[in-house]
């Protein structure tokens, strides 16, 4: 081994920026493709005639193969099995493939008419592409996520980790501000903000191949150019040995409570703020589109801060606090300005950053690099299951099933009026259990000592 290559490449800061600014383009352009149909919701009820529970349904598609056929415990074994090059390739081509269904699907006259099991054939074509794009996307945050904590180890790993959540949140935001402006340049086509998907991800599989010949050269001043060694292996007991850490079941859990009152809740943001807030439907993203781009700057701030100062279970705790806040003064009936829905939005903007920037960087706390793929999957499998599955189907369902109040007329069409204020009670009580989870975390931390509350080392 030469003198150069007996440094690893991780001590270079200029790499490690670089590295991590590549892959958080991989992630911005997921993000923002499994944002885009929110702003689209109304398109899609007037011009293809989705009701909320095919909504609802589609949107819960995301989770399907992901929890189902566990492709994300099975994505994070392949990832310490196989490593970040191949396996995050493989996610980037399954992004691609899945969102061009996707566009296919609601473009297409072919599918036209067509029903299946009750639920219109172009939704089933549409959720499987989503399906596909969702396993793809989950992966790749995996993947990411390893990536970081093994760059940044002993360095800045909280700040990192939260440059990549925040920059993936540029897609979300211009997913959620975009979709409706961009469908109405193209004449109030749904297909168009779709398309810029697929052109996007192609960008990010291509930049995820140039992360992957840094990859390889870290493997090589790592000294790894024959693959992981013996001891870094996995093995199929480390999912056991993963499952006996008590503060891993309540890290995992208060994770899926937390982004099921997150995620599910931009899916139709933008319907609320048309039926309770009375913004115009071509704007009906703009409130929404604040929550990711003010999570940006403060999941950076509180990365840096968990760095420094430690703290990491108190700041997930006041996270969950004001998710509670947030969603009681959505459901309540007669705060209904605009002023109080921007306010409201800003505010779980720092609870969207407070969590997710203690959250990802705590792991490695606990676990042992070996296992992050495994433990990362295990807990992206259970938001999955509920986050993206369960509850966006189910608050689809509330509302056809509970909440519709009579008729919308609008230039493009009619679509159902609804209250949202079971909707957004459902996500007031899963504020209040995971608050709970954060509590227990905290205790638990405090009783075994994981160091969540210190600064990083380094
Ligand atoms: C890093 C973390 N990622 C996730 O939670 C993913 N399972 C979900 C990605 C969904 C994209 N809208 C995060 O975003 O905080």
């Amino acid at each position: 081994m030469t003198e150069a290559l007996s440094k690893s490449l991780r001590h270079s800061a200029a790499a490690r920026w670089i590295s991590l600014a590549i892959v958080s383009f991989s992630m911005l352009c997921g993000y923002y493709v499994a944002d885009v149909a929110s702003p689209l919701k109304p398109l899609l009820e007037q011009q293809l005639k989705w009701t909320s529970a095919e909504y609802g349904f589609f949107t819960g598609a995301y989770a399907w193969f992901n929890v189902a056929m566990f492709m994300l415990i099975i994505g994070g074994i392949l990832l310490d099995k196989l490593g970040a090059r191949l396996t995050g390739i493989l996610a980037c081509i399954l992004m691609v493939a899945g969102c061009t269904l996707k566009w296919w699907a609601v473009t297409t006259h072919v599918l036209d008419g067509g029903m299946f099991f009750g639920t219109k054939t172009q939704v089933w074509v549409a959720a499987l592409g989503y399906a596909v794009f969702g396993v793809g996307i989950e992966i790749v945050g995996v993947t990411a996520t390893k990536v970081i904590a093994r760059w940044f180890k002993g360095y800045e790993i909280a700040l990192a980790m939260g440059l990549q959540v925040g920059t993936a949140r540029i897609g979300t935001s211009l997913a959620v501000g975009l979709g409706g402006p961009i469908a109405e340049k193209f004449h109030q086509s749904i297909g168009a903000p779709i398309l810029v998907g697929v052109v996007l991800l192609s960008f990010g599989l291509v930049a995820y191949i140039i992360y992957c010949a840094m990859d390889r050269r870290l493997d090589e001043t790592e000294g790894l150019m024959e693959g992981p060694s013996e001891e870094d292996a996995f093995r199929l007991s480390d999912i056991a040995d993963i499952l006996r850490i008590r503060g891993f079941w309540y890290v995992t859990i208060l994770c899926a409570l937390f982004y099921s009152g997150v995620f599910p809740f931009i899916k139709y943001a933008p319907d609320l703020m048309v039926q309770k807030f009375g913004v115009r439907e071509n704007l009906a993203g703009s409130i929404p589109s604040i929550l990711p781009i003010a999570a940006i700057p403060l999941t950076w701030f509180f990365g840096w801060y968990y760095d420094k100062k430690g703290k990491g279970a108190t700041l997930m705790v006041l996270g969950s606090l004001l998710l509670v806040a947030v969603h009681f003064v959505f459901a309540v009936p007669f705060l209904n300005s605009w002023v109080v829905a921007l306010v409201a939005t800003i505010f779980l903007g720092f609870a969207f950053a407070l969590v997710p920037s203690a959250m990802w960087p705590s792991i490695p706390r606990f676990i042992p690099h070996r296992q992050l793929g495994t433990a990362y999957g295990l807990i992206f499998w259970t938001q999955n299951l509920l986050a993206l599955w369960v509850v966006p189907y189910l608050i689809g369902w509330v509302l056809d099933k509970y909440c519709i109040v009579g008729t919308r007329v609008s230039q493009a069409g009619t679509s159902p009026a609804y209250n949202y204020g079971l909707p957004m009670a459902i996500f007031t009580v899963l504020g209040v259990l995971a608050v709970v989870f954060g509590l227990l975390l905290k205790a638990e931390d405090k009783a075994k000592g994981f160091g969540l509350e210190l600064p990083s080392r380094g």
